[in-house]
């Protein structure tokens, strides 16, 4: 430990605040690159130093430019009773088009508030958020109404939510084509209904209604009608909450194949880490932020030509330069309150308050 190090509060930790005492290292600059003052005798910053700074910032992209779903600082503050629940805290997610991605998180986290935002159902208190080039903060309800028609499809956990159960599957298929009301003719409607269901293997429900069906084969029906609109977006926000762990593991099956075969950017909240472990990205929502990521990656060993699944984990750094660490590893070190910072050639280190003994 030096005296370089810069204590912050332990769980969000900002390098950026470090970077400012601990000015060496080729990093230095990547973390926070005007926070370090001139070496004594070095020139001061020109105008036109300032100048090239500020054009560079300029054409900076802007945040979530290659996204298909952006989350912004989002935040979502509910008021029951004078009593406010801050239930999204300043939320930073991005999506890209063709991704699969697990929402995982305790009760009580957010994912929920932030589904039904996503879907349309429920806006922001601030921050941005946008899909697909829709701003849901700003669409008025015209554009509202076709955003949750044409550009995001939704399945619910509950089963009896996602299907009326006085038609068939075929007809539950077919209704949301039908209530766009314009493009496809009815023979290719049928078309459609017929290719969905087979798609997801329930083509011999066709003509039964849901209370003839199973669980599963409800969810799956459920996963073509969310698809009858070939939305850009599927969300899911438990759909194997109801059902038992080889069901669920074919309803997940089914989401993988919309998002192979047909292209569909598809977002699963849920709590069944098999399911979140058959992923290529979880994501973690802790305290309505998003916390961790896990990303796995299918490596070739180079002597034996073996494939296998390689999974890592990372802690998320949101746009104001905060890090959530993880509670077991702040546990472990009995890290509360502050830390101690040390910014180094290629990493920070972060150390248990020294004073605090
Ligand atoms: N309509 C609402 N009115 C008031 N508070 C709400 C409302 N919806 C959610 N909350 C609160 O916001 C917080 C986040 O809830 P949310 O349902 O998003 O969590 P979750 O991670 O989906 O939980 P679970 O896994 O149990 O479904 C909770 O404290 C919840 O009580």
């Amino acid at each position: 430990m030096t005296e370089s190090r810069t204590g912050t509060p332990a769980g969000s930790a900002s390098p950026a605040g470090s970077a400012t005492r601990s000015a060496r290292g080729p990093s230095e600059t990547a973390v926070s690159p005007t926070a370090a003052p001139p070496p004594s005798g070095a020139a001061a910053t020109t105008l036109g130093e300032l100048e090239a700074r500020a054009a560079g910032r300029r054409d900076r992209p802007r945040y979530g430019h290659d996204a298909l779903i952006t989350c912004d600082r989002l935040v979502r503050i509910f008021s029951t009773d004078g009593v406010e629940v801050q239930a999204l805290q300043g939320l930073d997610l991005l999506v890209r088009e063709g991704e699969l991605t697990a929402l995982v998180g305790a009760s009580g986290s957010g994912k929920s508030t932030l589904m039904n935002i996503l879907a349309g159902l429920d806006e922001p208190t601030a921050g941005a958020a946008e899909v697909a080039g829709f701003d849901l903060l700003a669409m008025g309800a015209k554009d509202r109404l076709r955003y949750r028609r044409d550009i995001v499809g939704f399945v619910w956990q509950q089963t009896a939510r996602n299907l009326l159960p006085y038609l068939t599957a075929a007809q539950n298929v077919a209704l949301p084509m039908q209530l766009r009301g314009r493009g496809a003719r009815k023979a290719a409607r049928a078309e459609r209904v017929t290719g969905l269901l087979s798609l997801l293997g329930v083509a011999d429900c066709r003509d039964r209604r849901p209370r003839e069906m199973s669980g599963g084969q409800q969810q799956r029906t459920a996963i073509a009608v969310a698809l009858a609109n070939d939305p850009k977006v599927l969300l899911a926000d438990e759909p194997t909450g109801e059902l038992d762990s080889r069901t669920a593991e074919q309803i997940f099956a089914a989401f993988r194949t919309a998002n192979e075969r047909l292209g569909t950017t598809v977002v699963i909240v849920t709590h069944d880490q098999a399911v979140a472990s058959e992923v290529r990205r979880t994501v973690a929502i802790r305290d309505g932020r998003t916390s961790t990521e896990i990303l796995r990656r299918t490596e070739v060993d180079a002597a034996t030509g073996q494939e296998s699944v390689v999974a890592r984990e990372y802690a998320m750094l949101d746009r104001a330069g905060r890090l959530q660490l993880p509670a077991d590893h702040t546990e472990a070190l009995g890290m509360r309150d502050r830390v101690v910072l040390e910014l180094e050639a290629d990493h920070i280190g972060i150390w248990p308050d020294d004073t605090a003994s």
